[in-house]
Parts: structure tokens; C-alpha cells; sequence
């Protein structure tokens, strides 16, 4: 059974975001393309990605303007029918809703607060906190204006299950593995501790595809998570 995580394609070039894919791919069930790969590429690495791999695709673009100019942008990926399209919740009610009416065939998945901020950068940037906070205002509005997902850190996931109910996909990046480097990742936790709470698919980037074998890190998460779960059935 593949494990519920998105790995976060982050390459340099589609060579080798093509031999990571194909690595992960018999463990995980998503792969994401994000602005680093799409923006080289485009639409050719949604393509490469797919190739043989029996994977979704999730595409990261985290659109941020003006609803009918997000409105513009969900309907030219639409068309490449990925499973996930990210767009900021900080954009606000009429933009994601521009989002969910214009690719009708995608999960919309707002981003909240994003997991690289703790709450002295929120301060900074003038959002009003603490992240838990700043995180279930935006999620709120995020699932009123028509989001089926939401992407906060592990943090936030519990009791963001308990504000917007099961049937809300979410995604926690900021996961690192126990004793893993957290990098630019400030609201982390272990994937382990991150199922636990209630999250229904963990982005891991890094500690998967900057292991010296990409799938064998991604099997031995995958592997951890059946363990943490069969011990808690
Ligand atoms: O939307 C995302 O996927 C995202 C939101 C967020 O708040 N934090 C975050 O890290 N991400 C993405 O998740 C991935 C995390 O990668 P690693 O830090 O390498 O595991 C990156 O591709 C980020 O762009």
C-alpha cells in the first residue's frame, strides 16, 4: 500500500525531477511539481512526471492576484488535470472562489500560513497571530469560498480537523523525520506525529529526495507510517 505523501519534486532540471519521480513513485501516491520545475518548464514536466508513474500529480503554484487573473491562471493548468492546485489563502474570499469556479475538475488547496513563518515573522509582516490563529481564520474562509483543501503545518491540524470537519483534505508540509535537518521549515513535525494528528497526505521534500537513494528514504518513511498505524488500530 503506497503511503498518503507528496513528495516535493523541487529539481533542478527535469532529468532529474524524472529519475526522482520514477524512485518514489512505487512507495508514495502523489508527486508535486512546484514553481521551480513548472516555471522552467511548464506544461513538458507535468508530462515527464506522469510517464509510467501511477502517481497523482500535485501542482504547487501558489497563485496570489486578482480573482480574474487567478481565474485565468487555474483554467490553463486545469487542462493539464492535475489532482491538487495550491493558490495563498492570504489572496481572500472572491480569489479562491475564482480558483474552485475555474477549475471545477481540481482540488483547490488554499495555503494558510506558510510552514517556513513562526509567529515573530507573522508579527513582522503584519499578520495578526499567532499562526494557530492566523491559520484557522484563513482556513475558515479558505472552505466558505469553495476550498476542498488546506495546506498548514502540523501544528494546526488537529484542530483545524475539529473546526472544518473529515471531509477537508489536509496537507502538512513541514515534515521532517525524527533527527532530519529542519532547513528553512520553522512549525515542524515528525510524519509519524503529523498522521497522528489528523492530517490526510504529509509533503516531504528534502529528507526524501536529497537522501543519497530517493526511494529507499521514501519506502522507509512509507514503512513507518504502516507501523505507527498498525500499532494504533
Ligand atoms: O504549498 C506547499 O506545498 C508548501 C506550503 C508551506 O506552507 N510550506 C511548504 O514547505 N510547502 C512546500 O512543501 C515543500 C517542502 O519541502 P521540504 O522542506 O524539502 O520537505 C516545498 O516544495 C514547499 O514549497
Amino acid at each position: 500500500m503506497v503511503a498518503p505523501i507528496a513528495v516535493a519534486i523541487d529539481a533542478p532540471d527535469i532529468e532529474t525531477a524524472a529519475r526522482w519521480a520514477s524512485s518514489v513513485a512505487p512507495h508514495v501516491s502523489t508527486v508535486k511539481v512546484g514553481l521551480e520545475l513548472y516555471l522552467r518548464y511548464g506544461p513538458d514536466v507535468i508530462a515527464s512526471m506522469r510517464g509510467a508513474n501511477k502517481v497523482a500529480l500535485f501542482l504547487d503554484l501558489k497563485l496570489h492576484d486578482i480573482p480574474a487573473t487567478v481565474a485565468g491562471a487555474a483554467r490553463s493548468v486545469a487542462r493539464l488535470r492535475p489532482s491538487i492546485l495550491t493558490v495563498h489563502a492570504a489572496g481572500g474570499r472572491d480569489m479562491i472562489r475564482a480558483a474552485v469556479e475555474a477549475a471545477p475538475e481540481t482540488r483547490i488547496a488554499a495555503v494558510t500560513v506558510l510552514t517556513s513563518l513562526e509567529d515573530a515573522a507573522l508579527e513582522e509582516i503584519g499578520l495578526r497571530g499567532p499562526a494557530h490563529d492566523a491559520v484557522r481564520r484563513l482556513a475558515v474562509l479558505s472552505v466558505e469560498a469553495g476550498a476542498r483543501a488546506l495546506v498548514c503545518s502540523p501544528h494546526e491540524v488537529s484542530s483545524l480537523r475539529a473546526e472544518v470537519g473529515p471531509d477537508i483534505t489536509l496537507i502538512t508540509p513541514g515534515v521532517r523525520p525524527a533527527g532530519a535537518d529542519k532547513g528553512d521549515q520553522a512549525r515542524v513535525a515528525t510524519p509519524e506525529e503529523a498522521i497522528a494528528a489528523g492530517a490526510d497526505l504529509l509533503v516531504i521534500g528534502r529528507p526524501i529526495t536529497r537522501a543519497a537513494d530517493p526511494g529507499a528514504a521514501a519506502a522507509t518513511i512509507a514503512a513507518a507510517l504502516r507501523r505507527a498505524s498498525t500499532a494504533s488500530a
